[in-house]
């Protein structure tokens, strides 16, 4: 018999409930997960691995074709079969077997089931066969139970069966044609990974592509996917579906009608949190759930979110970011240490407001961390902003023929120092380190003249921007 008092409830067994877990256990306190689906949660079996594994090939055969010598070996197309393969081999073919084991080797108790907040640090367990547990935290419970893909109330669109990303990440086969409706990370990652495949993909958006990111980032990757077959449509707007009698979908737009084998739905997340007995502690079913930089809920002493379901930064490295904040702070709590509040002190998620990096998988990918231009002035910095064509970059020309990409750094003028940064390129993902590096330690731009780039690589984009900028004067 497992107990039924932990220090620590963890409701949510997704990459950031077990870190929050894992750190909790390591502070000296006792945790449990609880999870009704996979040990792991969305980023291993249905989004970041598997979507990452799909691209990967096609990424890999785009940049052979781009370097003479390598282009003249490659003379087929992707094997669709071992790419999927590949996938399959990431999730596991959707076992939790090894991140159970993981967790218990960590101290960390696992139980199976759907868990809802039954009143103050009380969760109810209902276990697959029906059996209910009623589990106590001596100290805190943590909400992790994540985001589900939103499926707007576009007309008809639920009866047709649509795909979300779920079904884009882990089918067993490739549609003929596929509808992607949105132009966000997932529309624009998955129409690139299917049009790799050799589906027909038409994408459509009621707006331009990637529209948070800085505008030139949505420019490059429009073009890209449109020299890569996929019919983009832009400002457009999806006002029916319907799914015919022979399995076709018919999505009816302000631009005419798309018919295809499939339609994907990515139109963003809905939290996690309708059916967790919120209502039971006062907090609104189906909300997000608010914390501070600790990631204690708001009004709560005992109630602790993180990663998706707090809507801070929907990103498994961000989440599991807030997890380890949350897990050594409950444990500093519970156990008298002190605690380190501060912003960037070890217990609190500031980087979350100005320093968040991500990428986007297309190609070219898109690489972020801090502001953009337009969000640096809404937030009120006085800013200037450089602009570099990346394939004059010696490192890029080696890179690929042809390299083509843009790169932008925001700067704060009053302080010299870097707000945000992105690169739109071929393989600019493993350049962002170096720019959240820049942007969370707020180094000086007179010292950032002396981080010297290696020659040739494409990180020499630094100096370029430098120089754009100019010396500031000492
Ligand atoms: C297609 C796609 C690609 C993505 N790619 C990337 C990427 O490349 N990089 C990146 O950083 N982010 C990516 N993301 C975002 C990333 O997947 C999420 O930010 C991350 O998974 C959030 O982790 P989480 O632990 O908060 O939630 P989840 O991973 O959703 O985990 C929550 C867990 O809680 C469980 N649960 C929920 N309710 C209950 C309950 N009542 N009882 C018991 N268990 C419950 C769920 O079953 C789940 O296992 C991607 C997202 C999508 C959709
Ligand atoms: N590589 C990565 O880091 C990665 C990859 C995939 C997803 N994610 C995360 O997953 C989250 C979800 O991704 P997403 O692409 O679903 O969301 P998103 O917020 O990136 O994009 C949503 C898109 O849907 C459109 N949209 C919203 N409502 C609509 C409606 N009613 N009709 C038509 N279009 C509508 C928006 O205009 C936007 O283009 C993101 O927040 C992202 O952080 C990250």
């Amino acid at each position: 018999m497992k107990p039924t008092e932990y220090d620590l409830i963890v409701l949510g067994a997704g990459a950031v409930g077990e870190n929050v877990a894992d750190r909790a256990v390591q502070g000296g306190l006792t945790a449990v997960l609880i999870e009704h689906e996979l040990v792991g949660g969305e980023c291993s079996y249905w989004a970041c691995m598997p979507s990452k594994a799909l691209l990967r090939s096609g990424q890999a055969l785009r940049a052979a074709r781009q370097v003479p010598g390598a282009a003249e070996a490659v003379t087929g197309e992707l094997d669709v079969r071992a790419v999927l393969a590949r996938r399959d081999a990431f999730t596991h073919d959707w076992s939790d077997e090894s991140q159970v084991q993981w967790a218990e080797g960590a101290g960390i108790s696992v139980v199976r089931g759907h868990g809802r907040l039954t009143g103050p640090k009380e969760v109810t367990v209902t276990a697959p066969d029906g059996t209910a547990t009623v589990l106590t935290a001596r100290h805190a419970v943590c909400v992790s139970t994540g985001s589900d893909p939103l499926v707007p109330g576009i007309d008809g669109l639920r009866d047709a069966r649509p795909w979300t990303s779920r079904e884009a990440t882990s089918a067993k086969t490739v549609p003929a044609s596929l509808a992607v409706i949105g132009g966000g990370v997932v529309a624009t990652e998955m129409a690139t990974a299917y049009a790799g495949f050799g589906t027909e993909v038409t994408l459509i958006s009621r707006s331009g592509l990637l529209a948070g990111m800085e505008p030139f980032a949505g420019e490059l990757v429009t073009k890209a996917l449109r020299e890569q077959g996929v019919r983009v449509l832009l400002g457009t707007k999806t006002t029916r579906v319907t799914r015919s009698e022979g399995g076709d979908v018919v999505v009816e737009t302000d631009a005419g009608d798309v018919t295809a084998a499939e339609v994907l739905v990515a139109t963003g997340r809905t939290p996690r949190t309708r059916d967790i007995g919120l209502e039971t502690i006062g907090l609104t079913p189906g909300d997000w759930i608010e914390t501070d930089d600790t990631m204690l809920a708001r009004g709560f002493d005992w109630l602790y979110a993180t990663g998706d379901v707090t809507h801070r930064a929907l990103l498994t490295h961000q989440g599991k970011y807030q997890a380890r904040a949350a897990g050594d702070v409950i444990a500093a709590r519970a156990t008298g240490r002190p605690v380190s509040d501060a912003p960037w002190g070890a217990h609190v998620a500031t980087a979350d407001h100005q320093a968040v990096p991500q990428v986007t998988f297309t190609d070219p990918e898109v690489a972020s961390v801090g502001l953009t231009e337009r969000a640096a002035r809404e937030a009120g910095y006085e800013i200037r902003t450089v602009d570099y064509e990346m394939g004059g970059v010696a490192g890029a020309s080696v890179h690929a023929d042809g390299y083509t990409g843009t790169a932008r750094m925001v700067v704060d003028e009053k302080r010299k120092v870097v707000l945000g940064v992105t690169f739109v390129g071929p393989d600019v993902s493993e350049l962002l380190h170096a720019a959240t590096i820049a942007v969370t330690a707020e180094v000086p731009l007179d010292r950032l003249w002396h981080a010297v780039p290696a020659y040739p690589t494409i990180n020499e984009i630094w100096l370029r921007l430098l120089e754009t900028y100019g010396r500031p004067a000492t």
